[in-house]
């Protein structure tokens, strides 16, 4: 045998990781070339290349940083739940988590050539604007949506030190995701063909993309890098709640009786969220199309769940061999 180059790939580092897009992100990276490394936190499971990681743990989260000497970076680490019950955490993690995160990758010696900061459509709040472009002033109505764009107002300080871009995904959902959100919730109860489903504020109206398409927008953007551009992540088309739950009824032959818990009531409500995406098209073109309908046939086709939950049991690389 002659000599033998090492073939190094480019490095990718996901934080969140093993959060629900985590993965799906990891598997469109993967694809393209990348070797993946990322950061888990709790209970999630580690593996090869993930890294344990508080990211309010500044020391920490420069040690990760160093070693995985990341080209790309995904940051997707947060508090998602809007209904999250501890607003220390949600503030704590996405405003000092992402700083800690920015700060440390600006001390690479070798700059990131693209680095993505995920915010959220929720900071439009009850704009009175129909369908929401990037231009619409920011409305934030909770402590989840004022976490993200204090956190946008932090990822600028960076944006001339590092090559910073600001995703605002509308709903997406899909295999994976947890329970406490409203579509997997929906399709729980009518796998188990429930004949009740406890839902809050049912007057609402949201968009669903499915994540497979939004990773695949984030892998485009990623190699991309729209330096400093702010990105809606949307399809542009809403759905009411009844709406969803006639879909489901429709795939799967059973009906269910909707009764409103308090429990689950939202004060401060954002009503409804549509978002305006031919800035994301003027950048990648058109995305996957799946309309809700083959989402949640997905997720309600337990095999097909199975096989994918396999096949994204996360193709994530060893690099220090
Ligand atoms: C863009 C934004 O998108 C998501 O935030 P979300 O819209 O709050 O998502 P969700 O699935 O928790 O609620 C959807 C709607 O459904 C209403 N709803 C009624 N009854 C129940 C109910 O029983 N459970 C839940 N979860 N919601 C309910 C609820 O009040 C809301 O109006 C996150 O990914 C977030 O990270 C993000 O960035």
């Amino acid at each position: 045998m002659g000599n033998l180059t090492k073939i190094t790939r480019p490095r990718a580092l996901i934080t969140g990781l093993r959060g629900f897009t985590g993965a799906y992100l990891a598997s469109e990276l993967t694809a393209r070339g990348y070797q993946v490394f990322g950061t888990a936190y709790g209970n999630e499971a580690l593996g090869t290349g993930v890294y344990h990681v508080d990211l309010c743990d500044r020391e920490a989260v420069q040690e990760v940083v160093d070693r995985v000497q990341p080209e790309i970076v995904a940051h997707l680490a947060a508090v998602a739940f809007v209904g999250h019950d501890y607003p220390e955490d949600i503030y704590r993690i996405n405003i000092m988590g992402t700083r800690n995160l920015l700060d440390a990758l600006s001390h690479l010696k070798n700059s990131p050539k693209s680095v993505l900061v995920a915010s959220s459509a929720n900071i439009y709040g009850n704009s009175t604007a129909g369908t929401l472009s990037e231009q619409e002033p920011a409305m934030p109505t909770n402590d989840y949506a004022i976490s993200k764009m204090a956190m946008e107002h932090v990822a600028r300080l960076w944006m001339d030190k590092l090559p910073v871009f600001i995703t605002r995904p509308f709903n997406y959902v899909g295999v994976g995701q947890a329970e406490n959100f409203l579509i997997p919730k929906i399709v729980s109860h009518f796998k188990r063909r429930a004949p009740v489903i406890e839902l809050g504020n049912i007057d609402v109206s949201r968009e669903f993309s499915d994540v497979r398409a939004v990773a695949y927008a984030y892998a485009e953007l990623l190699g991309l890098s729209p330096r400093g551009e702010t990105i809606n992540i949307c399809n542009g088309k809403a759905y009411t709640l009844r709406e969803v739950i006639g879909l489901a009824e429709s795939l799967t032959g059973h009906t269910i009786d909707i009764r409103c818990n308090p429990a689950f009531v939202r004060a401060n409500e954002v009503r409804t969220l549509v978002g305006d995406a031919s800035k994301l098209k003027s950048l990648i073109g058109d995305l996957p199309s799946y309309s809700l309908l083959d989402t949640l046939a997905w997720m309600l086709d337990e095999t097909s769940a199975a096989a994918t939950k396999k096949e994204q049991s996360v193709k994530v690389v060893e690099v220090f061999n």
